[in-house]
């Protein structure tokens, strides 16, 4: 992690609360009102008290939008157990949750070996110093700013401190934020660090998430351009 150029901004909607009988239009919407990527939540009922799909659904969904990056967000026990099956549906980011995981470097090469990029996820509950004798096997740090399980959550304000604390440590790295973030929240998150925004109902919720996107993505690149002024 060297070299300190600022990773760039890009939004990723959380399709957990679209109308997911027509996933691959809601998917398309999301793209087509300027969406960088798609966050995509995979609970098992087991590590998160909810159910949504596994990589059968994401094998469907790759054949209609072949050049979609697909995040993964594994909300599962074993997490090990999954990575060649989500390699092989087309995944292209692979996050893990930090809690659920036994042996982090093994998964991590598992992760890469199979063609997707690292990312681990930290619950509200998690310090950022669980993960730090590992960092170098990760390419996106995802912080949780709601309990994982499901949307339209309060925004936890004081996670910012973990995002801080790797942006000042980690210039390089990808950091993301899921959970409660929307315009009224993503001022904070801007400003503290983070560069890949996951955001649920405020952008499927909304009447025109093209001005949901473009009002989140504006406030991330001037919160950068301050930081690479400030440098
Ligand atoms: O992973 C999760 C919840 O576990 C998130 O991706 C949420 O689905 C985001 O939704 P909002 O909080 O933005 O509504």
């Amino acid at each position: 992690m060297s070299g300190h150029t600022h990773p760039c901004c890009k939004i990723g909607p959380s399709i957990l609360c679209a109308d997911l009988s027509c996933l691959a239009d809601e998917c398309r919407r999301m793209i087509h009102s300027g969406a960088d990527y798609l966050h995509l939540d995979v609970m098992d009922g087991h590590f998160v008290p909810n159910l949504t799909f596994g990589h059968p659904i994401v094998k469907c969904l790759r054949p209609k939008m072949p050049d979609v990056y697909f995040d993964m967000h594994m909300m599962v026990q074993n997490p090990e157990r999954w990575v060649e099956n989500m390699a092989d549906a087309g995944a292209n980011q692979y996050t893990f949750h930090v809690e659920a995981c036994d042996d982090i470097p093994a998964l991590c090469r598992k992760i890469q070996e199979s063609g997707m990029r690292v990312g681990v996820g930290l619950k509200p509950g998690t310090p950022v110093e669980t993960i730090l004798p590992y960092s170098d096997l990760f390419d996106v740090v995802l912080i949780m700013t709601v309990e994982p399980g499901f949307g339209g959550q309060r925004f936890m304000e004081d996670m910012m401190s973990k995002v801080q604390y790797l942006r000042t440590n980690f210039p390089d790295l990808d950091i993301e934020v899921d959970g409660g973030v929307g315009p009224s929240t993503i001022d904070v998150v801007a400003e503290a660090g983070a560069n890949m925004i996951v955001s649920g109902t405020a952008i499927t919720g909304a009447a025109d998430p093209s001005q949901v996107i473009a009002l989140l993505r504006n406030s991330v690149e001037n919160a950068i351009q301050k930081s690479q002024l400030e440098r």
